[in-house]
């Protein structure tokens, strides 16, 4: 039977609930101001969040701007940083420095494959990022993205943030219940019941109180609380793609208050994975994430006081997290919806994990009143879209691998063909004689595009067999292109403020 949904509850106060409760919020504000639509938020007081310095993806600041928080509170009250890509260091060779960079600019569609090919073809004496990517120059000067002359979320290159993950949830709690109307619950949910057709019918709390709803949202993070354990949905492993398992944490405090702050995440290639070094205003967060198939936690210390040149038993806290790789077989199942680490996890490169919240969130929100009518309908839509994108992801983290020269079990594990999805091999032959292109990557919200493919592929140095010249029609427009790159570098090399510099400015 078809159930309105009038009562909306989300279980989980981490980023994930907090983010699908503000933008369930804002785009229903009507109908909760007229009482048509409620929504609850339960978490428990004990069971703490996963905050770790994150990284988000260059959607974060229109979800910020939807949800109607002012970027200035934002960047203050979560020590956030711009973020205009990321670097990949040593990923090339285990003896011999190397790097490369996947700004967040997007070369136009229509033009983005034929500039690859005038690059590959005309312009090979510099690397891809920085013969099509003026933010390219820009990260390695270590810039922010805008000046404090432009208004809030307005910017002269597309960016994400740095963030403290358990600060930028309580800002979306504060928000959320005194701005959009979300009511708050804070207890733990000891027990579930279930209606005889399966749906979830009502939590009950350690205090025996039953909340009810017509939908729930499982936030509750990577246990999946209702998803899972209660409605038995299992998981898809990714773990046969991408090996690493496990990360060790550490927060480090800056040796200088103006130490530079990069303005894109740090990916060290290591013997068996990769070190994370994302710097917030107050701190820095780095992190080791491996797979303990092929290193140990004591080898994963080591790496990671080699890297930060300094000794643990100093006064730093490590801590450890260990992980599966995978997703949900469903996403939404009966009247239940995950979202967030419920939904799935995957190693954090590239940062994914908070963009696909975003998406979740905002497919629901838009959604809502169609689930009202016909439940089963985006149900069906929801898990279709989401196993799509989860695949995508998997295969786009694993293209990172595929192509170093280094020597480690690790990464020559990583290249066996059997461990490489089959979609990724066939567009990798592709790639043999032409560009990634749009369609290779034809649905709306594709979580990484051409542009992304381009600068991984090309900047781990893959060498196609044959590379088709531009067609002349473009070839006028991207040497102006160049040129447009090569005058604008100056003058925002010039003229754009470091990314300590700007925050500084702003939230003095
Ligand atoms: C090592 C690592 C690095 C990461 N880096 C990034 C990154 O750079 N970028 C990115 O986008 N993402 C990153 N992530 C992922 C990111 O941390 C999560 O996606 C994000 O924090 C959302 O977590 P969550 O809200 O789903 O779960 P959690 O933060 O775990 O929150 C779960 C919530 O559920 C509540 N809860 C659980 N059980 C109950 C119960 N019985 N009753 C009541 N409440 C309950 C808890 O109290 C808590 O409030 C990383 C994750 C890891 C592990």
């Amino acid at each position: 039977m078809q159930k309105r949904i009038n009562h909306v509850v989300i279980l989980g106060g981490g980023s994930a609930g907090w983010l699908t409760a503000g933008i369930l919020a804002a785009e229903h504000q009507a109908k909760i101001k007229l009482g048509e639509l409620s929504i609850s938020l339960i978490e428990s007081p004990n069971i703490p969040t996963v905050g770790v310095g994150e990284g988000t993806w260059p959607t974060m600041p229109q979800t910020l701007k939807k949800i109607g928080i002012s970027e200035l509170t934002f960047l203050s009250t979560c020590h956030a940083t711009f973020k205009q890509g990321s670097k990949f260091i040593n990923w090339h060779h285990s003896n011999k420095a190397s790097s490369y960079t996947h700004p967040f600019e997007v070369v136009p569609g229509a033009v983005e494959g034929e500039q690859a090919k005038f690059w590959f073809n005309q312009d090979r004496g510099t690397s891809y990022a920085q013969a099509t990517s003026l933010q390219h120059s820009m990260i390695e000067a270590g810039l922010a993205p805008k000046t404090n002359r432009l208004g809030e979320y307005d910017a002269y290159f597309n960016y994400g943030y740095h963030l403290d993950a358990g600060k930028f949830a309580t800002l979306l709690q504060q928000h959320c219940t005194t701005k959009l109307g979300v009511q708050h619950v804070l207890a733990e949910v000891a027990s579930i019941k279930l209606e005889e057709s399966g749906d979830i019918s009502r939590l009950v709390l350690a205090n025996n109180a039953e909340v009810a709803a017509d939908l729930f949202v499982d936030c509750s993070g990577f246990k999946g609380l209702l998803i899972g354990e209660c409605l038995g949905v299992g998981k898809i492993s990714a773990d046969d793609a991408l090996f690493a398992n496990r990360a060790v944490t550490v927060q480090v405090p800056y040796a200088d208050a103006n130490q530079k702050i990069p303005s894109c995440t740090l990916s060290t290639a290591q013997e068996s994975g990769w070190i994370w070094d994302i710097g917030l205003t107050n701190r820095r967060g780095v992190g080791y994430v491996f797979s303990d198939n092929h290193s140990n936690v004591d080898q994963a210390h080591q790496a990671l006081e080699a890297y930060l040149k300094t000794d643990f038993s100093s006064q730093l806290v490590v801590n450890d997290i260990k992980f599966t790789s995978g997703y949900r077989e469903k996403f939404w199942h009966k009247n239940c919806v995950a979202i967030g680490l419920s939904a799935g996890f995957i190693e954090p490169l590239e940062a994914s994990a908070l963009v696909l919240v975003e998406l979740s969130a905002t497919f629901l929100a838009e959604h809502l009143d169609q689930a009202s009518q016909n439940m089963g309908a985006v149900e069906a839509q929801f898990n279709q879209v989401f196993s799509y994108r989860w695949q995508r992801v998997i295969e786009f983290l694993k293209l990172h691998y595929l192509l170093s020269e280094r020597t480690e079990a690790f990464w020559q594990d990583n290249k066996a063909a059997q461990t490489i999805p089959d979609r990724l091999q066939h567009l990798l032959n592709e790639w043999q004689t032409r560009p990634p292109t749009t369609s290779d990557f034809p649905q709306a919200g594709e979580v990484f595009q051409a542009a992304s493919y381009q600068y991984v592929l090309y900047g781990s140095g893959f060498i196609p067999k044959m590379m088709p010249k531009q067609l002349p029609q473009y070839e006028q427009h991207i040497r102006a292109q160049k040129q447009n790159i090569a005058h604008n570098k100056q003058q925002l090399l010039q003229g754009l403020p470091s990314n300590r510099a700007l925050i500084t400015s702003l939230i003095q």
